[in-house]
């Protein structure tokens, strides 16, 4: 049984104290409140010092990739393409530079099967969220099944289809790109409107070049999207650190603003005896993919792509990731219907 749902005599342990209300009516227990002053019910929508800290490894992973890039004095000297988005397979300064990399190929290309794959696991067998290995269909597993979906329908939106071409492609269209078979005036009077290439992937498969507009990093998008939802949904449900569980701000029906911890007071599925449990397959299938995926973000940031087109993809993952794992926060309504990880 979670530490949180024992008796709450220990003060000290994280799942077991009961936050006053932070902008409510002043209670006796809130004499702490000078350390802890009032908060509006935006500062829901903000992240826990934590958070903060876990959010700012991937602009530091792309920081760490650029300066690499800069001072590593082969790749400094690699031409690079910039329709290739790379280093020219010649002149690939690694072996991570290279497209055709095992890793890229098996890994990053399958990205969202691995995410998927890792998120099942966890959730069928992490105790924190129902009964291990039995496909019981507790709030928690709907809930967090509901989040991986909407995070789904973004990344499908940004990479694979948006009512015809993807996102990122239409903006390639929209910034002056196109595909080079096109460009040439007679081959495009010949072609039916369904043979106008506006997909990356349509261009490249008639042999086109998708040449000219501006490409947010593919790569950078779903690795960011795919590790951050793995742990915004594994770290609060597995962890004792109050910055990542019950010190996320929430805003009540009554406009209040609590702690997430007084929701998973009042709400709590898990399983007796999670909190003796290791770590577990699924946990551990999970860091590895993470793990994985911010190898491949540091590559990305090293040899792929232009310093623009890495930070813009870093921002729409994030977009998704904010009105899943964010908002909610500070909405009630939608909180009761995605929930929130670990409560
Ligand atoms: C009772 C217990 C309950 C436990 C939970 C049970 C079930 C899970 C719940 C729901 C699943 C339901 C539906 C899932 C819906 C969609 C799933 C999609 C899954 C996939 O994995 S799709 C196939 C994999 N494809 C990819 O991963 C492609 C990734 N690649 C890309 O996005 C791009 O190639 C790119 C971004 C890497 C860039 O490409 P380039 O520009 O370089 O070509
Ligand atoms: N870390 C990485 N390893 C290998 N290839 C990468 C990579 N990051 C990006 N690429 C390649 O660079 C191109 C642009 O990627 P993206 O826009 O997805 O970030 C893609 O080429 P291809 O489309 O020719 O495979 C992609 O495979």
């Amino acid at each position: 049984m979670s530490a949180r749902r024992k008796t709450p005599s220990t003060p000290s342990t994280p799942h077991t104290y009961t936050e006053p209300i932070l902008n409510g009516t002043p209670t006796p227990s809130s004499t702490n409140m000078r350390n802890n002053p009032p908060r509006t019910p935006a500062s829901a929508l903000f992240p826990t010092r934590l958070e903060t800290l876990l959010i700012s490894l991937y602009p530091g992973t792309l920081l760490l990739g650029s300066i690499f890039s800069t001072l590593s004095p082969t790749t400094r000297h690699a031409p690079y393409s910039a329709t290739l988005q790379s280093h020219p397979p010649d002149f690939a300064p690694s072996y991570f530079a290279q497209k055709r990399n095992i890793f890229n190929v098996f890994f990053v290309k399958q990205g969202w099967a691995w995410t998927t794959a890792a998120l099942v696991l966890f959730l069928l067998t992490h105790p924190s969220l129902g009964p291990p290995m039995r496909p019981v269909l507790t709030p928690r597993r709907v809930r967090a099944v509901l989040r991986y979906l909407l995070v789904t329908l973004w990344w499908a939106g940004v990479t694979q289809w948006f009512f015809g071409a993807p996102l990122i492609d239409r903006g390639f269209l929209l910034t002056g790109g196109q595909c080079e078979l096109i460009k040439d005036p007679g081959a495009r009077e010949e072609m039916s409107n369904t043979r106008e290439y506006v997909t990356a992937a349509g261009c490249k498969l008639v042999g086109g070049q998708w040449k000219g507009g501006y490409d947010i990093s593919g790569h950078v998008f779903l690795l960011t999207l795919g590790s951050a939802l793995l742990w915004f949904e594994i770290l609060p449900a597995v962890s004792r650190a109050e910055g990542l569980r019950d010190g996320r701000r929430v805003v009540m029906s009554d406009g209040k603003v609590r702690t997430a911890a007084s929701e998973a007071q009042r709400e709590s599925h898990g399983v007796e005896g999670e909190a003796e449990e290791g770590p577990g397959l699924g946990m551990k299938v999970a860091l590895g993919v993470m793990g994985m995926m911010w190898w491949m973000l540091l590559m990305t940031a090293a040899f792929f792509h232009t310093w623009f087109e890495k930070w813009t993809a870093l921002v729409v993952a994030f977009t998704g990731l904010w009105a899943v794992y964010f908002l909610p926060r500070a909405v009630p309504a939608m909180r009761a219907i995605v929930g929130m990880p670990g409560v």
